[in-house]
């Protein structure tokens, strides 16, 4: 029988700063998150990071925490729900950090007699930090607790025009009745370093003004230019005016080099050049997170504000509307009769 797991990032189990740790601590512990050697990365995150910032971090998600919990994993579990309500095979939801685990989500399907499942990491563009550690993730509970199932995963969908035309009807519905002169589209960032490595062509990217506009199959597993793309898909769709919208990166983390440029610094620079009215997606989560809620709607709107800008506005993610819900479920649909990546080619 099939069955499908939704997989989204995770949040801690409180705004304690304990359990903030303890979620950092495996979060940034995954290789492919900060990927240096273990010495290393066990130098950075738990000799440095995990001593300042989980306050810092507990701080900010008390400002955006729901009485039902972290609003990452309700809506999720929202979304959930409404394709459960759509399908007739079962699905589940799981995270990849956090006690939400994988293996329990697997197992939920198990115990159903799933023995064939889709996975659908829950981002639009593929990165190292996502969905391949997802992925790969996956594949090691497989391998040690589950070895039976056949499982597939949900390829990035970041150029599928089912997704665009849900990700552009968000926007436009949020803007029909708002004036504003640009729109940011602000991606989470990585550091440049996860670009060059996931370049299968070895040589192609070169985070310049061209590479990620020139066609390489290194596009396959490129954040960057998945980023990009998601953008003019959308101001193709909505017909954007060139010079009225932007890409920028946000949440970096540490020294080295990230995706540029950093969206604080855009959202700044704007109001400085006498923007007024500006607006904000976030097309890299597809559930408001703390990244959306604290980082941009909070901290964005003050830099904006305290540099001269007046009005702010956020587009929501897609969290689970209807129409976004009834693509979800029919990608499932049509994995159900088809291979995946023939059926949503
Ligand atoms: C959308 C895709 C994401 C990518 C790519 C990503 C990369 C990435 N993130 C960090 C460090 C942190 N991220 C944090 C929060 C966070 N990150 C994402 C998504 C991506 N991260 C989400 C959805 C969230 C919010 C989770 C929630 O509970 O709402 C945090 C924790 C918060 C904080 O302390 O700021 C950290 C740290 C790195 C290093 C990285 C590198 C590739
Ligand atoms: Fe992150
Ligand atoms: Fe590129």
């Amino acid at each position: 029988m099939k069955g499908v797991l939704l997989v989204n990032l995770g949040s801690p189990d409180s705004t304690n700063p304990k359990d903030v740790k303890k979620y950092l601590d495996e979060f940034l512990m995954d290789p492919r998150v900060i990927d240096v050697p273990f010495w290393l990365r066990s130098f950075i995150v738990r000799g440095i990071i995990l001593n300042t910032r989980p306050k810092k971090s507990a701080e900010a998600y008390q400002k955006i925490w729901w009485d039902e919990g972290s609003p990452l994993i309700v809506i999720s579990e929202r979304l959930q729900k409404k394709i459960q309500e759509k399908t007739t095979v079962p699905v589940a939801l799981a995270m990849r950090y956090g006690s939400m685990t994988l293996k329990k989500g697997l197992q939920e399907l198990v115990d159903q007699g799933v023995d064939e499942i889709l996975t659908i990491p829950l981002y639009p563009q593929f990165a190292m930090a996502t969905t391949e550690t997802i992925d790969v993730k996956v594949e090691e509970l497989k391998n040690e607790f589950f070895p039976h199932l056949e499982i597939t995963s949900l390829p990035a969908f970041y150029n599928k025009p089912e997704y665009i035309e849900v990700l552009s009807k968000s926007i436009s519905e949020k803007l029909e009745n708002v004036d504003y002169e640009h729109l940011i589209f602000s991606y989470h960032g990585v550091p440049e370093r996860h670009i060059y490595k996931r370049d299968i062509t070895k040589n192609h990217c070169k985070i310049d003004g061209s590479c990620c506009i020139t066609p390489s199959p290194a596009h396959e597993f490129c954040y960057r230019h998945q980023c990009l793309k998601t953008t003019a898909l959308v101001a193709e769709k909505l017909n954007l005016k060139p010079g009225t919208y932007s890409n920028a990166f946000q949440s970096r983390l540490g020294f080295d080099p990230w995706l540029k440029p950093p969206t604080d610094r855009t959202i700044e620079r704007l109001a400085l050049e006498g923007t007024k009215k500006m607006a904000i997606v976030t097309p890299a989560f597809v559930s408001d997170c703390l990244e959306t809620l604290e980082e941009i709607a909070m901290e964005g709107q003050e830099i904006f504000h305290e540099a001269g800008g007046k009005d702010f506005t956020v587009v929501p993610c897609l969290n689970d509307r209807d129409d976004w819900s009834e693509v979800l479920t029919s990608w499932i649909d049509q994995w159900r009769i088809a291979d995946v990546k023939t059926a949503i080619a």
